[in-house]
């Protein structure tokens, strides 16, 4: 459902997403995990067709991003980091306006389930700018998964959510993909990915430094969160290491 190769993106100097190559199997719960800072988000925007890569191909659900961008839009559900519904359109407009963007011929039952799913039919005609911000992420998620894809991207889900909604949204995602869909999230609470996610990938500094399943040898009889300290931690210390160097190159007189 989505292969990467070679993956690069630059800014300037930094090396957000450095030479990943990433394969994910449709009916895959996959979580990226990473510090802040580690590329994330950076991943999900190219992925997304939202940015180009410096290098490297990446097809998504089948379709090739760089030369459809547009097509892999209409077909993933998307959910991007921090992203909230226009604050001129009300929720019921808003998921209606995204129903005809997904050509959707009849959302009224879709967008009914979902404002009932989400405990806010209620608000249905407020405007998104008067939402709070939890329920501006329920509608986040609404659009995405309005058109039922087969493929859903997703910064963060469980960002500004209650813990009944964060229930509600894994227990979603995880009958999602049993009944074949694909999901992508990037996280950096390890809890989640331990509870929901079928597979990882554990990104630092633009590096993929592990993928796998949660219950793979590597990581079989260690507790997760150590595993993925020591990995970003080693590598913090050899980055320590430079950084301190930078320092002295800097401090050192002309
Ligand atoms: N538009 C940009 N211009 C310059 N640098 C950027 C830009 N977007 C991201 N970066 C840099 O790329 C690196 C990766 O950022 P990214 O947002 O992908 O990380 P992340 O893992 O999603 O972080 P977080 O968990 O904090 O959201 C960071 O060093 C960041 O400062």
């Amino acid at each position: 459902m989505i292969e990467v190769r070679g993956l690069s993106k630059s800014y300037g100097q930094t090396k957000a997403v450095d030479n990943v190559d990433l394969s994910i199997k449709k009916g895959e719960l996959f979580g990226l995990l990473g510090p802040n800072g580690s590329g994330k988000t950076t991943m999900i925007k190219m992925l997304t067709g939202q940015i180009k890569p410096t290098s490297g191909t990446l097809k998504v659900h089948g379709l090739d991003v760089l030369d459809d961008p547009l097509k892999v839009r209409e077909l993933v559900g998307v959910i991007p980091e921090q992203e909230t519904p226009p604050s001129f359109l009300t929720a019921e407009e808003y998921l209606h306006f995204v129903a005809k963007i997904r050509k959707m011929e009849d959302c009224e039952e879709a967008c009914n389930k979902w404002f009932e799913f989400f405990d806010f039919a209620d608000q249905k005609n407020s405007l998104c700018k008067d939402l709070s911000r939890g329920t501006r992420q329920k509608l986040m998620f609404a659009q995405a998964f309005l058109h039922e894809p087969e493929l859903a991207i997703i910064d963060e889900p469980l960002i500004n959510l209650d813990p009944v909604m964060q229930k509600k949204v894994k227990d979603f995602l995880q009958g999602y993909v049993k009944g074949g869909g694909t999901i992508f999230i990037s996280t950096h609470i390890l809890e989640i990915a331990k509870q929901i996610c079928t597979s990882v990938g554990i990104i630092y500094r633009g590096k993929l430094v592990y993928t796998g399943r949660l219950n793979d040898p590597e990581i079989q009889g260690r507790n997760f969160e150590d595993f993925f300290l020591d990995l970003v931690s080693r590598r913090k210390e050899i980055s320590t290491d430079i950084l301190k160097k930078r320092a002295e190159e800097i401090s050192a007189p002309a």
